[in-house]
């Protein structure tokens, strides 16, 4: 078991994860970031990293992806741990004379993290992709769940298998560099929101509908797949270097539900004006958190993570500031003119 020591663990590595990782550099504390997925960005990589979202404000429009990557170069000078592809599971407490008990968090690969607090953004709980049962040995080795930056694409023939978003805005951005890009949807309805489908359907994407992936093929990596279509006698084989399988997760708060925190309808964490939890140090921002009047969005994750992140700071040192300061403070003044 490896085991680090920071001042704040964030759980979550989403929109609001990201943006209190910034926060704990701002406060002056270490930080770490824990996610059961590989890549950081949480529903917004995960489900509509194409998707441009009008509702951050100073942005009048910001694709999911850009979001995302300006979150992570806003914390990114403060040196935030990130350990991505595993989850958090165990709270463990260790009681200190005088001072806030120290938090002990085990994850999945086996690290220990101890800190002086816990900020939770786990958002709807660890995401799992829906599996593509008949590619699991080239998982890895040409098939993906994420396409978290299209550069690997390039030149290749390309295979996308599902029928929701993220299926369709992956065919339609890799498309222009992958040398073929097939969609492969097992049913006839898009679940997609309607204008991609009538792009996608306008583009030299092949759309291949009523079919399921069978077999994968290939040595060290993936070279071809076949295709059941529904209603075809013999199975078609496909050139493929690229199997994206965009089937959709699911989600699950999992091991959070055992850290005695106090749960609203078993899936969110109860927090104060404070973003604080019942469980002393652990706090919560984000779509994870319940209280009266909720709204579940970015914005308002941002703010709370920005309290949780500042009650956070006091909770490990009791004589800190409440307030932060303002980051336009300490700065030469601009000239009032050119
Ligand atoms: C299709 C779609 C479109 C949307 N459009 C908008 C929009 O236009 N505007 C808007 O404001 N909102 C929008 N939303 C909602 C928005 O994405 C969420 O409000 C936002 O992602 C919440 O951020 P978060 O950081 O709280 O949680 P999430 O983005 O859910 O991230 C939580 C992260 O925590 C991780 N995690 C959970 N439990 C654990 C654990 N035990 N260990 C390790 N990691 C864990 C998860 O893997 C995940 O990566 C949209 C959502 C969807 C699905």
């Amino acid at each position: 078991m490896t085991a680090i020591q920071v001042d704040l663990l964030i759980v979550g590595a989403g929109p609001v994860g990201l943006f209190g990782a910034y926060y704990a550099g701002v406060r002056g504390l270490s930080v770490a970031v824990v996610d059961s997925l590989s890549q950081v960005g949480g529903q917004v990589s995960a489900m509509y990293p194409e998707k441009q979202i009008f509702d951050i404000a100073g942005f009048p429009a910001i694709s999911g992806r850009q979001l995302i990557s300006n979150l992570a170069e806003q914390a990114a000078p403060y040196e935030p741990v990130y350990l991505l592809g595993q989850e958090a599971r165990q709270l463990e407490r260790v009681a200190r004379d005088g001072q806030p008990d120290l938090l002990v968090v085990k994850t999945s690969s086996g690290q220990e993290v101890t800190a002086g607090a816990v900020v939770i953004t786990g958002g709807i709980g660890t995401f799992t992709p829906r599996p593509l049962p008949a590619g699991e040995d080239f998982l890895g080795k040409g098939l993906e769940y994420f396409v978290p930056s299209s550069s690997e694409y390039t030149g290749k023939d390309v295979v996308i298998v599902g029928g929701g978003d993220s299926a369709v805005d992956w065919a339609l951005m890799l498309q222009p560099i992958a040398a073929s890009t097939t969609l492969i949807h097992r049913r006839d309805a898009f679940r997609a929101h309607h204008a991609s489908v009538e792009q996608l359907k306008a583009s030299p994407v092949k759309i291949i509908t009523n079919a399921q992936v069978t077999q994968t093929t290939g040595d060290a990596q993936l070279e071809a797949i076949e295709i059941k279509v529904t209603g075809e006698s013999t199975n078609q084989t496909l050139k493929c270097h690229k199997l994206v399988a965009a089937l959709g997760f699911t989600a699950n708060l999992g091991p959070l539900r055992e850290w005695g925190v106090e749960l609203h309808d078993n899936r969110h964490l109860v927090v104060d004006s404070a973003m604080r939890t019942n469980v002393s140090g652990v706090f919560a921002a984000g779509d994870i958190t319940h209280y009266d009047g909720k709204v579940r969005l970015i914005a308002v994750g941002f703010g709370e993570v920005a309290t949780a992140v500042n009650n956070a700071a006091v909770h490990i040192n009791p004589d800190a500031q409440l307030f932060p300061g303002h980051s336009t403070d300490n700065q030469a003044p601009l000239p009032l003119s050119v």
